[in-house]
């Protein structure tokens, strides 16, 4: 998303996101996360198709509950898609999906995606209601929102999201859930997510790609998976 900001920026052809999808690959990375905003804002259709067609590893397509949206996921098959909140006029994802609210559309889109051997996951915040209502709509994974955390500004904030990460990690595994994280996570604020005990994935994309324009992507992806994985090491 965050290669093809920098290309949209001028509408021109470089940089190229496919390539730094393999180059991410060639460093570690262990999937990609593109998110189809409806307003197009950064990643393009072609450049969903274009990446499936190279992707070495697993494609995690995320996407608003559209119809728009739910054709185009059902054209790509992508191995994951993740369902999340879209606002046009937001910066950046402020917030988790309000499946409670949305109940029986979000439900409608896991059973249909699901019927295409799609694994679905909701991009929640980390709420026991939201976790709950997750479970109930039939989706095998959820996303927790890290961005609370992330953009938390004292220490005492910081510990309190984390510890509500935490539980909304306990709740998801209780109920059967694979649970994810990300959204702002980078090389100072990691490490302790990572050692949350059960988390499957984490999805980091804009501080990595920032750290790459002084490193270079390769270096910038492996020095990340080195950060999470050593802290899911000591993982309690
Ligand atoms: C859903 C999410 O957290 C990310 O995919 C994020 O939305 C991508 O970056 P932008 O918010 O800049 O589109
Ligand atoms: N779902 C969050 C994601 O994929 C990456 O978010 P960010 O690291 O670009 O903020």
């Amino acid at each position: 998303d965050h290669i093809a900001t920098v290309r949209q920026a001028r509408g021109g052809r470089y940089p190229d996101p496919v390539q730094a999808a393999i180059e991410a690959e060639e460093a570690g990375a262990d999937g990609i996360t593109l998110h189809l905003r409806e307003d197009r804002r950064h990643i393009q259709d072609h450049d969903v198709f274009r990446i499936r067609d190279v992707l070495q590893t697993r494609m995690n397509l995320e996407m608003a509950v559209t119809e728009e949206m739910l054709c185009t996921a059902e054209k790509v098959k992508p191995e994951h898609v993740c369902l999340v909140p879209e606002k046009r006029e937001e910066v950046t994802t402020e917030g988790g999906l309000d499946v409670k609210g949305l109940f029986d559309s979000v439900a409608s889109a896991c059973h249909r995606l699901g019927k295409q051997g799609i694994e679905v996951s909701l991009f929640i915040d980390p709420d026991r209601d939201q976790v709950e209502a997750a479970a109930r709509a039939g989706a095998p994974a959820i996303e927790l929102h890290t961005g609370a955390y992330a953009e938390a500004k004292t220490a005492g904030a910081m510990q309190e999201e984390l510890d509500r990460l935490r539980n909304a990690v306990v709740f998801g595994l209780e109920q059967g859930l694979i649970v994810n994280a990300g959204h702002g996570l980078n090389y100072q604020n990691v490490e302790p997510v990572a050692m949350i005990a059960g988390i499957n994935e984490l999805n980091i994309g804009h501080s990595i790609i920032a750290r790459a324009l002084f490193t270079g992507l390769k270096p910038a992806v492996r020095e990340m998976k080195t950060l999470m994985l050593d802290a899911a090491g000591k993982a309690f």
